[in-house]
C-alpha cells in the first residue's frame, strides 16, 4: 500500500490581475517524493509554492495536510509539519548565526519554554550540515549571499518539517554547495520527507526530482514523473527556447541549442 499523502492540491486556480497561473491544478506529494516545479519566469512557481504552503490563498480549489484542510489548521501545527524555503530571506532583527537557525525551533517551543540543549544541538547539527561550523557566533547581517542562503536552509533543517518547500534553494550557491544542499534534500526524501521545490536548472531538476510538475505561464500544467516530463519537447516548448537533450557522465543533461 503506497503511504498517505503529505500534501494534496485539489482543483487549484492561481490568477494575478490579467493572468491566470493554473488553472484546476491537483497534485499529491508522499513520503519518499520529490517534486521539482520548473516553468519560465513569471509563471507562478512563487505563488503556486506560498499557496501549498497556506501563505497566499487560492482563487478556487484547496489544499490538504497529512488529509487536513490546510486553511483550518492553526499555524503552529502547519509549522511542526511544513517549512518554506523562501526564494530570499531577510533577517528581521539583528542576530548571530546560532540565534537565527535557533529560530527554526520556535513551533516545537511551548510559551513558557524557551529553547534548551537539544533545540541547541539540532541547530548546531543543521549548521554544519550546510558548512556552517565557524560561524555560529557571527552577526548574520555580516554572512555573504550563499552563506545566508546555507543558513536559511540550516534554519529549515533546524525546523525539522516533515514537508519542506524549497524556492530556489540553490540560489547563491557555488556548485560544490548546490549539489550538496541537493544530496542533502535526497537524503531526507529517502528518510521518509517529501520535498517540492523550484528549480531553475532543468539539469538539477533531471538529477534530483522523482516527480514534476510544468507551469507554462498560461494557466496549462503537466504533473507526473520527472522521467517522462523533463525531455526536449516539453522543456521547449516550457522555456519557449529550444533544448537538446545529450546523454553525459553523470545522466541525461538539457542544453540550449
Ligand atoms: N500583486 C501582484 N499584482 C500583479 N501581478 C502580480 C502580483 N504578484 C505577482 N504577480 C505576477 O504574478 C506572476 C507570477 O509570479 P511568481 O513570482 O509566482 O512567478 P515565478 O514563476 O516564481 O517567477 P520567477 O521565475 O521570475 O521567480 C508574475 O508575472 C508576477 O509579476
Amino acid at each position: 500500500m503506497s503511504p498517505a499523502p503529505l500534501l494534496t492540491a485539489e482543483e487549484l486556480t492561481l490568477s494575478v490581475p490579467g493572468k491566470t497561473l493554473c488553472r484546476d491544478l491537483d497534485m499529491e506529494v508522499a513520503p519518499g517524493e520529490r517534486w521539482t516545479i520548473l516553468g519560465p519566469n513569471g509563471a507562478g512557481k512563487t505563488t503556486l509554492l506560498l499557496t501549498l504552503a497556506g501563505l497566499h490563498p487560492p482563487d478556487t480549489g484547496r489544499v490538504y495536510l497529512d488529509g487536513q484542510l490546510l486553511s483550518d489548521l492553526p499555524r503552529r501545527k502547519v509549522a511542526k509539519r511544513l517549512g518554506i524555503l523562501p526564494q530570499e530571506s531577510r533577517d528581521p532583527f539583528p542576530a548571530t548565526v546560532l540565534e537565527t537557525a535557533l529560530l527554526g525551533r520556535h513551533p516545537h517551543l511551548s510559551p513558557w519554554r524557551g529553547e534548551g540543549p537539544q533545540d541547541r544541538s539540532r541547530a548546531i547539527e543543521a549548521l554544519h550540515s550546510v558548512d556552517l561550523d565557524g560561524f555560529l557566533e557571527r552577526d548574520a547581517a555580516s554572512l555573504s549571499g550563499g552563506e545566508r542562503r546555507r543558513l536559511a536552509v540550516a534554519t529549515l533543517l533546524t525546523q525539522d518539517p516533515q514537508l519542506l518547500l524549497l524556492d530556489e534553494p540553490t540560489n547563491h550557491l557555488d556548485l560544490r554547495h548546490q549539489i550538496a544542499i541537493l544530496d542533502q534534500q535526497r537524503r531526507l526524501s529517502e528518510n521518509g520527507r517529501g520535498i517540492v521545490m523550484v528549480l531553475h536548472d532543468p539539469n538539477l531538476a533531471a538529477r534530483y526530482a522523482t516527480h514534476a510538475l510544468l507551469l507554462f505561464g498560461d494557466g496549462h500544467w503537466e504533473a507526473g514523473s520527472a522521467e517522462e516530463l523533463l525531455e526536449e519537447q516539453r522543456l521547449s516548448t516550457l522555456y519557449g527556447y529550444p533544448v537538446a537533450a545529450v546523454e553525459g557522465p553523470a545522466g541525461r543533461a538539457f542544453l540550449p541549442r
